[in-house]
C-alpha cells in the first residue's frame, strides 16, 4: 500500500503552459494546388501564404506514475497534437514539456513496413522501441499470440500489406504493448480490432499501469475511457476544459455533447 502511494506521486509528464502552432503553407490562395504552387513561386518568399493553426493553447497538467489518463474532446480539439508534443514529435511554440523516461506514441498510424512480413515487423518494431534482439526473441511468441494474427493461418510470415486494417492495428498494438513503457500513448488504437481484441488490449493497458508506466489514451469511445482510465483531460478548441476523475469529467462532457 505504502508502495502504491509512493508510486502515485512520481511525476512522469509535466506540461507547463504548452502552446502548439502548425504552419500551413500556401493556405490563402483559395485555388487549385498547381495554381497555388505557381503563385508561390512567382511571389517569391514572404509569409503571406502561411496560415497558423493554434492547435493547443496553454495546456498544463502533471501526470503521475501508475495513472491511466484519457484525452477527450470534439474533433479537432487538439488531443492528437498534445500527444505528439508529449512524445517530442512537435516542438512547443510556448511553454515546456518535461518527461521522465522515454515516451512512446502508439497510433493507428505507427509506422511499420508494409512490404515486410509481420515477423520482420515484430523485430523492427521491437528494435525501434529500444528492445534488444534477445528481448525480442524472448517476447516474440507472446507478441504474435497476443495479436491473434496467426489464429486463422500462418499470416505472420506474409507481408503486412496482405493484412486487413484491423489485423495491422492489432499487430502494432501487440508490438508496442510487449514492452513496459515509461509513458505509453495510445491514439484510438482500441477503436480498431474486434471486441475480443479490444478487451485484451484493455487488460494489457491495466497490466502496463501496474508495471509503473503512465498510459495516455485518446478515444472517442466514452466506454473505452471508462473501462481503462481513472483520470480524464477534456480538451476543447485547444484549451484544457476539465481535468479530474473519469466519472466527473465524462458527466460534464456528456452534458456538453448531449449524450
Ligand atoms: N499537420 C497539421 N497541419 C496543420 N494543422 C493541423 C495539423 N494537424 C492538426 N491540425 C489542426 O490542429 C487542430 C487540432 O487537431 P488534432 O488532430 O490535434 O485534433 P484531435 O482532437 O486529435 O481531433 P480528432 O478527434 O478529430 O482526431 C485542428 O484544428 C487541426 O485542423
Amino acid at each position: 500500500m505504502a508502495d502504491e502511494v509512493a508510486r502515485e506521486h512520481i511525476p512522469t509528464v509535466i506540461a507547463d503552459e504548452v502552446h502548439i502552432v502548425y504552419r500551413v503553407h500556401g493556405a490563402k490562395t483559395g485555388r487549385g494546388s498547381a495554381t497555388a504552387a505557381l503563385s508561390r513561386i512567382v511571389r517569391r518568399g514572404g509569409e503571406r501564404g502561411v496560415r497558423k493553426v493554434h492547435a493547443v493553447r496553454g495546456v498544463s497538467f502533471v501526470a503521475y506514475r501508475g495513472e491511466a489518463i484519457g484525452l477527450i474532446g470534439s474533433n479537432g480539439s487538439g488531443k492528437s497534437t498534445l500527444l505528439r508534443a508529449i512524445a517530442g514529435l512537435l516542438p512547443p511554440e510556448g511553454g515546456k514539456v518535461y518527461t521522465d523516461g522515454q515516451p512512446s506514441l502508439l497510433g493507428v498510424n505507427a509506422a511499420l513496413m508494409n512490404d515486410l512480413t509481420g515477423e520482420r515487423n515484430v523485430v523492427l518494431g521491437g528494435l525501434a522501441m529500444g528492445m534488444s534482439r534477445e528481448q525480442i526473441k524472448e517476447r516474440y511468441q507472446e507478441i504474435v499470440d497476443f495479436s491473434g494474427i496467426n489464429e486463422k493461418g500462418d499470416f505472420i510470415t506474409l507481408p503486412m500489406r496482405t493484412y486487413s486494417s484491423g489485423m495491422q492495428a492489432r499487430l502494432r498494438f501487440s508490438i508496442a504493448a510487449a514492452k513496459d513503457h515509461d509513458v505509453l500513448m495510445i491514439d484510438e488504437a482500441l477503436a480498431t480490432g474486434d471486441r475480443k481484441f479490444q478487451k485484451r488490449s484493455e487488460d494489457r493497458i491495466r497490466e502496463l499501469r501496474k508495471h509503473a508506466g503512465t498510459v495516455f489514451l485518446v478515444s472517442h469511445s466514452n466506454k473505452s475511457i471508462r473501462d481503462t482510465c481513472d483520470r480524464v483531460l477534456w480538451l476543447e478548441r485547444g484549451e484544457l476544459r476539465l481535468d479530474g476523475p473519469t466519472e466527473e469529467v465524462l458527466k460534464e462532457y456528456e452534458k456538453f455533447t448531449g449524450k
